[in-house]
């Protein structure tokens, strides 16, 4: 679904990204993790065409960047980044905002037919919101918008699914019930990447993590292979410890001394 094979990105005399290599198989659900500035989003943003490396290879389902047209490889992609949500337009009925997740339109201009609309109902219905779908998108609260945008991602049937911090801002309810939303459309799509800063949204849906530091990825598998308290040292530079519940991971940062 994903290779990247020694991907470099320089910036004025700075590599930001320096030898990324990630292979993401169809069925896994990757976590990618890092300190801040540690180069996530920028991968995000190759994955999806966005950015080119400066040497390396991209091949994403099946598709090596450079050769192929990203906007074709894009539809295949659900893409649900921080930018999205200020580019709709608040006033704009939830289900029409879902319906334009069909082909990428930020606003719908013709008419929507009867069966699409019904597509868009029913996966509003799928993450909860039916009963918001005419409601102005701009008056749903944090939680609902993300969660909005989780069908409007996919109106368009993906292969892959992308997302950059999903429930950042989210009160406790509200991340539970995004992450409940996106562990039964998780079964539709063949691959998962997801970007966040707290390790406690590695649900059960999840299977492997990258640990990313100063541009490198420093650790990659199976999930429970690199959620260790060692890695996860060497990556945040923050003594913790990790406990497993019902095959979720929760960090507690350990006192040095
Ligand atoms: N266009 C650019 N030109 C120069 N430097 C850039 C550019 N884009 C990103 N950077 C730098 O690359 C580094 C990685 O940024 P990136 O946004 O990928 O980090 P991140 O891991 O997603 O961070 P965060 O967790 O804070 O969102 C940062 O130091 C950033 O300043």
């Amino acid at each position: 679904m994903i290779e990247l094979k020694n991907i470099v990105w320089r910036r004025e005399e700075r590599e930001i990204l320096r030898g990324v290599d990630l292979t993401v198989k169809a069925g896994e659900r990757w976590v990618l993790l890092g300190r801040n500035g540690c180069g996530k989003s920028t991968l995000l943003e190759m994955i999806t065409g966005y950015l080119f490396p400066t040497s390396g290879t991209v091949d994403i389902l099946g598709n090596r960047y450079g050769r192929v047209d990203v906007r074709e490889v894009r539809k295949k992609i659900g893409n649900i980044g921080p930018s999205l949500i200020e580019k709709l337009i608040p006033r704009d009925p939830v289900w029409e905002i879902v319906v334009g997740g069909m082909n990428a339109y930020l606003r719908i201009y013709e008419e929507i037919s009867e069966e699409i609309k019904a597509r868009a109902l029913a996966e509003l219905d799928r993450v909860g919101l039916g009963s918001r779908a005419g409601q102005p998108f701009g008056t749903l609260s944090q939680g609902e918008r993300k969660k909005a945008l989780l069908a409007r991602t996919m109106m368009a049937d993906p292969q892959l699914l992308i997302m950059d911090e999903p429930c950042a801002g989210l009160d406790l309810f509200e991340r539970e019930k995004f992450l409940d939303s996106l562990e039964s459309l998780s079964k539709r799509v063949e691959g998962i990447l997801y970007v966040t800063h707290h390790i406690e949204e590695i649900v059960p849906l999840f299977t492997h993590v990258a640990l990313m530091a100063e541009g490198r990825i420093i650790a990659a598998g199976p999930k429970r292979e690199v959620l260790t308290a060692e890695l996860l040292r060497d990556a945040y530079e923050v003594p913790v410890n990790v406990r497993w519940v019902e095959d979720r991971p929760w960090i507690t940062v350990e006192k040095e001394g």
